[in-house]
């Protein structure tokens, strides 16, 4: 059965690929499924292929291969299946007209009220300069007066490339607030960003991009489980070579890592450092310190990119 049947997922793609020339592929097939009423994070570097699939979601860009799916319906680049609001790359305004006659002029098209498009600047925070020119905004202002245009249509989908980039800490601490009161049982959020502290903070659930590639996807949880086995133990222990040996066979750990005076632990559970400890210790070591470490989404984004250029470089 399709994954595009379900009725819980908003966006579906399957084989989603753009092509520019013969092997040149900005996406090379990939399987997003974002499932509706979530914030979920589309997390890679820079020319990793997140505008790219972006502009393919919004009719922009044409696949060359693939499908897309909005709430089930496929979608072909041209007739609308689902009310999609977006930003991509930087909002462009007049200038020298204020935030809200610029919402205005771009409200034409939907027909939305005046008493809604108020509403919208109170939503982006822009009420008290709604009336002052475009062209004195800070760019954070910029960007949610971009995210308020995206909302015109009233979207089921909202798609928002790198809405944090170029903002001060204040202004993303804003944006990440913003795109979290936007994600309702009706609204579903899909953000890229190349900066995995955002994401681990706003998003339900993420998907890692590289060279193209998906290469991870789904909660934070379950990307850290699967790509990282979430934890480790670290031990800092008189004879590394000996505890390395003896918690290797232990049930529970996943692998082990010797470092000077440290040994780091792979484990499956935190009920795993006593075991540790007491294995250790009964078998005379001396151990001085031992601590829980939880890998970051950082470490498993890191991680699992290395990983894939190690491998792409082995088979080249
Ligand atoms: N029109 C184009 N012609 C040729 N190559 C392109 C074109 N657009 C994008 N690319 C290439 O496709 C790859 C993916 O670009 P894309 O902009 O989607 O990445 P990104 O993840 O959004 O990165 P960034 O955050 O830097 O925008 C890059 O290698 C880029 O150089």
């Amino acid at each position: 059965m399709s994954q595009a049947s379900r009725s819980d997922e908003a966006v579906v793609t399957e084989g989603l690929e753009k092509r520019y020339g013969p092997d040149r592929y900005a996406v090379a097939g990939i399987d997003l499924c974002v499932r509706k009423g979530e914030v979920y994070g589309f997390l890679g570097r820079n020319g990793a292929g997140k505008t790219t699939t972006m502009r393919m979601l919004v009719g922009l860009a044409r696949p060359t291969a693939g499908r897309i799916y909005f709430n089930g319906r496929l979608f072909d680049g041209r007739r609308p299946v689902a009310r999609i609001g977006a930003l991509i790359e930087e909002p462009k305004f007049y200038p020298h007209l204020s935030g809200r006659a610029n919402l205005r002029l771009l409200s034409h098209y939907f027909g939305t009220s005046q008493r809604a498009i108020d509403g919208m600047l109170e939503q982006v925070e822009l009420a008290d300069r709604a009336d002052s020119k475009v062209g004195g905004y800070s760019l954070g202002m910029k960007q949610r007066l971009g995210v308020a245009a995206a909302l015109l249509g009233d979207p089921e989908i909202l798609v928002l490339d790198e809405p944090t980039n170029g903002l001060d800490p204040a202004g993303m601490a804003d944006m990440r607030g913003l795109v979290r009161s936007l994600c309702d049982a009706e609204r579903t959020v899909l953000l890229s960003s190349h900066l995995l502290s955002e994401v681990e903070q706003v998003c339900d659930r993420v998907g890692i991009i590289h060279d193209g590639r998906l290469v991870a996807q789904g909660s934070l949880a379950e990307v850290l489980d699967a790509f990282g086995s979430g934890a480790k133990v670290v031990v800092a222990v008189d004879d590394v070579p000996r505890a390395a040996e003896l918690v290797r066979g232990l049930p529970g750990v996943t692998g082990v890592t010797a470092t000077e005076g440290l040994i780091e632990v792979g484990v499956t559970s935190q009920a795993l450092v006593g075991t540790i400890n007491r294995r250790l210790v009964t078998d005379g070591l001396a151990v001085t310190e031992l601590r829980m470490s939880h890998r970051s989404l950082e470490d498993v984004f890191l991680g699992l990119t290395d990983r894939h250029d190690e491998l792409s470089g082995a088979t080249a």
